[in-house]
């Protein structure tokens, strides 16, 4: 499939807080790729089912968000944002980025945003786990997946900069520069 794409499709994952809208935003808006953040796409398109009490949150309808999300990937040209990569074909992404942040901001960006109790819990263990990046590893090329510290500004300013680079080299090889 990606030798039909005139633009890449990049997927940037990672737990909750780590960063993943703020660094998307700024990457749509420096690249003009279009970014798909997937949480949105499945409230606005029905794809979450019943509430999980355990987790506080929705269950996710994998198979009708896939559908909706297929012809969008199709052409290429997206930056995909989501807090769980392994259900998504390995073929829809040229590059996998996986944001990382110390445990102790995380915890501090989570609370903020009104975590608390087992939601703040899961997560922050989610990141002390390496979860995200594993589950990355386990589902792309490992030559694809790039893990990107996301603790400070500085870092997601580098963070932008590198991807707009790499984007920019692709265009190259594949004749769209
Ligand atoms: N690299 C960073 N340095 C400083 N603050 C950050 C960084 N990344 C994210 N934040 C802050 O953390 C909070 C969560 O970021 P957000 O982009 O919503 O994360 P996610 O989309 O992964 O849940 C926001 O308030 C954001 O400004």
């Amino acid at each position: 499939m990606s030798e039909n794409r005139t633009l890449p499709n990049i997927l940037v994952t990672g737990t909750p807080g780590v960063g993943k809208s703020t660094t998307c935003e700024q990457l749509s808006e420096a690249t003009g790729l279009r970014w798909l953040n997937v949480s949105e796409i499945a409230r606005e398109t029905d794809c979450l089912d019943e509430f999980d009490p355990q987790y506080g949150c929705p269950v996710l309808n994998e198979d009708k968000l896939l559908d909706e999300l297929e012809p969008r990937l199709a052409t290429g040209g997206n930056i995909v944002e989501y807090h769980g990569c392994d259900f998504f074909p390995e073929r829809w992404f040229d590059i996998v980025f996986v944001l990382r942040t110390d445990n102790k901001l995380l915890y501090d960006r989570l609370t903020k945003r009104g975590y608390s109790g087992k939601k703040l819990e899961e997560n922050v263990q989610c990141e002390i786990f390496q979860t995200l990046l594993d589950e990355a590893r386990g589902a792309y090329s490992n030559e694809i997946v790039h893990e990107l510290p996301s603790n400070t500004p500085d870092q997601m300013e580098e963070n932008v900069e590198r991807i707009c680079q790499w984007v920019s080299a692709w265009k190259v090889d594949h004749g769209v520069a």
